[in-house]
C-alpha cells in the first residue's frame, strides 16, 4: 500500500507572510516547498521575454505547459533558487510589475489547468508545504491542515515597503497599498479558483503577530493533528 505524503496548505492575500512562513515550516519539518505564486510569476515573466501577450490564453497555455523551470533548494534548505531557461530569475520575478502580470495570467482557466499537474508533482515524501491562493480549495482539497493567512492591507503594504527599502529599492507606501489592493481585488473576484479560505481552513490574522509567532501557531496545529510523524 502506498501512503500519500502529507500536505499543509497556506493561502492568503499578497504580503500576508505566506511565502516566508511556508519556507520556515518546510525547513523545520524537512519537507518540500511549493511556492505556487512563483509559477504564475514565471509564466508572466517568460511571456514578456517571448513577446506573448498576457491576454492570449491559448499561447499562454502552451507556454505554461513547456516552461523550462527548476526550483533548486540548497542542502540546508535556507533558500530556493529559481532557474528559468537556464537563467537565475529568483529576484527578477519578485517585483510588483511581474506580480501584477502573474495575477492577470492567473485569471485564465486554461493557464490554471496547465499549471495544475506541475503543482501536484511537488507532492513527494516526506511531505509538502504549499503556499498560494487556491492550495486548500483547488490544488490540494484533501490537505489535513489548511491555513488562511491574512493581515490588514496597511500592514501588508508596510511590510512590502520595508522589504523593498531593505533591499535598496525605492518605493512609495501609498502606491504599494494601491497595487496590493488592486491585486487582492483581481485575485478574489476572478471566476476560476479565486482567493478564498477553504471552508475547513484555520484563519490566522498576522497583523499583530511576528513571523515566529505565526510559525509557532501553525507548528502547534501540526502537532495537534500528529502530522509530522
Ligand atoms: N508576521 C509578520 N510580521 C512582520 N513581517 C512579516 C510577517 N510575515 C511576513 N513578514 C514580512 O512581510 C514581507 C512579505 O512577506 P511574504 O513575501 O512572505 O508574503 P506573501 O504572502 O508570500 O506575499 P506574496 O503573495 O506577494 O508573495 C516579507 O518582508 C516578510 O519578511
Ligand atoms: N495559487 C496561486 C498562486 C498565485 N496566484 C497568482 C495571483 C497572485 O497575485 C500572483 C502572484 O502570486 P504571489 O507570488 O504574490 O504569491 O499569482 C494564483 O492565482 N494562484
Amino acid at each position: 500500500m502506498t501512503v500519500r505524503p502529507v500536505v499543509i496548505t497556506i493561502d492568503g492575500p499578497s504580503g500576508s507572510g505566506k511565502g516566508t512562513v511556508a519556507g520556515l515550516l518546510a525547513r523545520k519539518l524537512g519537507w518540500n516547498l511549493l511556492d505556487s505564486g512563483a509559477l504564475y510569476r514565471l509564466l508572466a515573466f517568460a511571456a514578456r521575454n517571448h513577446g506573448v501577450d498576457l491576454t492570449n490564453e491559448e499561447a499562454l497555455k502552451v507556454l505554461a505547459a513547456h516552461l523550462d523551470v527548476q526550483f533548486v533548494t540548497s542542502t540546508e534548505q535556507r533558500s530556493q533558487q529559481i532557474i528559468l531557461e537556464g537563467e537565475d530569475v529568483t529576484d527578477a520575478i519578485r517585483n510588483e510589475q511581474v506580480g501584477a502580470g502573474a495575477s492577470q495570467v492567473a485569471s485564465l482557466p486554461a493557464v490554471r489547468e496547465s499549471l495544475l499537474l506541475r503543482q501536484h508533482a511537488f507532492l513527494e515524501p516526506p511531505g509538502l508545504v504549499a503556499d498560494g491562493r487556491d492550495m486548500g480549495t483547488v490544488v490540494f482539497p484533501d490537505a489535513p491542515l489548511k491555513v488562511f493567512l491574512t493581515a490588514r492591507p496597511e500592514e501588508r503594504a508596510r511590510r512590502r515597503y520595508q522589504q523593498l527599502k531593505d533591499s535598496g529599492v525605492d518605493a512609495n507606501l501609498s502606491s504599494l497599498l494601491g497595487e496590493i489592493s488592486k491585486r487582492d481585488e483581481r485575485d478574489s473576484q476572478r471566476a476560476v479558483a479565486p482567493l478564498k479560505a477553504a471552508p475547513d481552513a484555520i484563519q490566522l490574522d498576522s497583523t499583530e503577530l511576528s513571523i515566529e509567532q505565526v510559525v509557532e501557531h501553525i507548528m502547534s496545529e501540526i502537532a495537534a493533528r500528529d502530522l509530522a510523524g
